[in-house]
Formats: C-alpha cells, sequence, structure tokens
C-alpha cells in the first residue's frame, strides 16, 4: 500500500513519478543556472520562529481580507500556464479544489480551460486573471473583456518578462507542447513552442502606461507581478495600482535576483499598506506562509507544488497539497501563539544559517 502524502515534497515526488522528463523540466526547471530558483525555497531554512507559550491559540482564526473579498486563509494559487499539461481536468480541477476551500486562483493567460467555466467553477471564490500584454494589445483587450464578463475580480499584470528567460532546460530538450494543448482563452496558433511564442508575442516594450492603459480598458483591480525592489514598489504605488507581488517568476526569469523572502521587507516598507503584497516562490509549508506574513507580506501565492498536486491526482491531488499547507499553517499559529493574522509581527521571525 502507497504511503499518503504527508507533505507537499510527497506530493513534488509522486508527480515526478508520472511525469515525462520534459514536460516536469517545464515545470520544475528556472533561468540559466537555477540559483533564483533554489534560493527561493533556502531562504525560507533560515527562518527561526519565536513562539509565545502560555498564550491558548486552538482554532486560530487564518481567514484574510485582501481587495474586499475574505479568503480562508492567506494562501491562493500562483498563475501558471497550462495546468492541463499535469492533468487532462487542468486549470479545472485546480479551481474546484481551491474554491472548495475558500481560496483564489489566479488565472494565467495561457490557461488550457476557458475562462468561463473556470468562473463558474469557481462558484463565489475570487478568481483573477494574469496578463501578458501581447504586441498587439487588442488580444490583451479581448482576453480582458472575455475575463470580466465571465466573473474575473482582478487583473494581475506580469511585469518581469520583457522577454522570456533563458530556461536551459527547455532548450537543452526543444520542449514543445502536445499538438492538443493549448491555451484555451486565446484565438489563432503558433503555440507549440511556449518560448518561440513568447519571444514573438509579449510585448517587449511594456512600462509604467500599461497600468493607465489597463484602467482605461477596464474597472476592475490591477495588481503587477514581479517586482523586487522598493523603488520599482513605489512606482507601482505612484502608478495606482491595487496590489503588488513580490515575485521573481519562480526562478525562470532571471536567474541572479534576490529570492523573494529577501526582497519582501524592504518593499512592504516602502509600500506601507499603500496596497496590499503578496509573494510568491519557493513557498512549500504552512510555517512559510507565516515567515511571509511576519516579513510583511499579506498573502502568499503558491506555484509549482498544485502542479504537483494536479499531475499526482487531479482535483484530490490539488486539494490535498492545499489541505496540508492549511493544516501546516493552523499547527504553527498554534504552537506560536499566534490567534490570528493580526499576531503575526516581524518579531515572530529572526533569521538563522539553513537547516
Ligand atoms: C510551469 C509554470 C508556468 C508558469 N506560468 C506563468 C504564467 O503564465 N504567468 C505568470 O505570471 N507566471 C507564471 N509562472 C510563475 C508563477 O506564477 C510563480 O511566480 C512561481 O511559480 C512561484 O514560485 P513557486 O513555483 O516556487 O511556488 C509559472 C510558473 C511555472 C512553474
Ligand atoms: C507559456 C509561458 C510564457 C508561461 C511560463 O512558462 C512562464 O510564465 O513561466
Amino acid at each position: 500500500m502507497q504511503m499518503p502524502a504527508l507533505t507537499l515534497q510527497d506530493y513534488r515526488r509522486l508527480a515526478q513519478e508520472r511525469m515525462e522528463r520534459p514536460v516536469w523540466d517545464f515545470f520544475e526547471g528556472g533561468a540559466g543556472e537555477e540559483h533564483t530558483l533554489a534560493a527561493n525555497e533556502r531562504a525560507f531554512d533560515r527562518v527561526r520562529l519565536r513562539p509565545t507559550v502560555l498564550r491558548p491559540a486552538a482554532g486560530p482564526d487564518t481567514t484574510c481580507k485582501i481587495l474586499g473579498r475574505t479568503w480562508a486563509a492567506p494562501i491562493g494559487v500562483a498563475p501558471m500556464a497550462f495546468h492541463t499539461l499535469a492533468h487532462p481536468d487542468g486549470e479545472l480541477a485546480t479551481v474546484r479544489a481551491a474554491a472548495a476551500r475558500g481560496l483564489p486562483v489566479t488565472v494565467s493567460t495561457f490557461a488550457g480551460r476557458a475562462c468561463e467555466e473556470l468562473a463558474a467553477a469557481a462558484a463565489g471564490a475570487p478568481l483573477w486573471l494574469q496578463l501578458y500584454c501581447f504586441r498587439d494589445r487588442s488580444v490583451t483587450r479581448r482576453l480582458i473583456e472575455r475575463a470580466e464578463r465571465a466573473g474575473a475580480e482582478a487583473l494581475v499584470l506580469t511585469v518581469d518578462a520583457p522577454r522570456l528567460g533563458r530556461r536551459l532546460r527547455d532548450v537543452r530538450n526543444d520542449f514543445r507542447l502536445p499538438p492538443h494543448i493549448v491555451p484555451a482563452n486565446l484565438d489563432g496558433g503558433g503555440f507549440s513552442s511556449p518560448a518561440a511564442h513568447a519571444r514573438a508575442e509579449l510585448d517587449p516594450s511594456l512600462d509604467w502606461s500599461a497600468v493607465p492603459w489597463l484602467r482605461s480598458v477596464t474597472s476592475l483591480p490591477v495588481l503587477v507581478k514581479g517586482v523586487l525592489t522598493a523603488p520599482d514598489a513605489l512606482r507601482a504605488v505612484e502608478a495606482g495600482v491595487d496590489g503588488i507581488i513580490v515575485s521573481n517568476h519562480g526562478g525562470r526569469q532571471l536567474d541572479g535576483v534576490p529570492a523573494t523572502l529577501e526582497a519582501l521587507p524592504e518593499i512592504a516598507a516602502a509600500v506601507r499598506g499603500a496596497c496590499p503584497v503578496l509573494i510568491d516562490g519557493g513557498i512549500r509549508r504552512g510555517r512559510d506562509v507565516l515567515a511571509c506574513l511576519a516579513l510583511g507580506a499579506d498573502a502568499a501565492l503558491v506555484g509549482r507544488p498544485v502542479l504537483h498536486g494536479l499531475a499526482a491526482g487531479g482535483e484530490d491531488g490539488v486539494g490535498g497539497v492545499l489541505d496540508i499547507l492549511l493544516e501546516e499553517l493552523q499547527d504553527a499559529m498554534t504552537l506560536t501563539g499566534t490567534r490570528s493574522l493580526a499576531d503575526i509581527l516581524p518579531d515572530l521571525v529572526r533569521t538563522g544559517e539553513p537547516w
């Protein structure tokens, strides 16, 4: 009998057993020598939690409010292309699993399932759309209109990808999507090589004027994803964004940029509550979420582990991954004497040597 998966690492192993090597490499890989990719996870190994004892915190309140909506916990699913590569149900399974737990999903521009069916599956849980800006802005505008009509609640503009990073695993594998894997919310073709398609179609000249442009075509809140420094965070606030996602794209863009957990404190200090600050990259345990909040984030988004759950068991697998994170977060809150997210203050963490 197979042992049940108890950690996100268990799900990672289960997924690897099931996936073909080039697809695994596309999911897992990062840019260049993958130093930043590794640093994202390693940064959490330097965190030391400082519990407060004899402050009963059983059944801690994990709920949080982001952009006026209550999330069951400060945990969401980061946008990732082509969940259909991991499981035929793709994003439908992901959204169902997250929504059943009161958690939000950000759907990628390159989602493999239609945003209308995803919005229906979200059944009232928040659903956001991630945007890549195309050279042909009418493509982006049509995508926004479609998602808005379907019920998407916010737009997440990815700002760290004027060109796609050098993902050497994909280059070596000459990675191609199988013909049946296509972005369900985009028209046209030429999608088989994600790298070549991105190079040809995404707008390399995107600048801050994208934010007022988005405002002119939609009334949805706009977040920017991919900010790593305080000056850029301040520019984002000046541009009037509704939220900032501290992200290095899971180490897939520029190798050599810092781990997101390292970048977070200066950004949170600069933003000073002007808008929500979210983070993604390397979050693999419930207590990692606690560390993100202590260092200034309002919520944390999880990427690859969701694809691992999906590959291992479809909707149930994603549910399993999210349940582990939720239970580990409750565990960490109870054992640190943290009754609600308001109790999570910078003093909860110190930095030490990696475990
Ligand atoms: C397979 C894969 C596809 C991704 N696709 C997108 C995408 O379409 N748009 C985007 O903004 N970020 C994309 N990302 C980056 C994630 O949103 C996120 O920043 C990153 O995966 C978080 O790190 P983690 O995987 O360590 O949790 C992708 C990441 C992976 C692993
Ligand atoms: C299809 C790609 C542009 C999406 C992706 O792999 C990424 O954004 O990391």
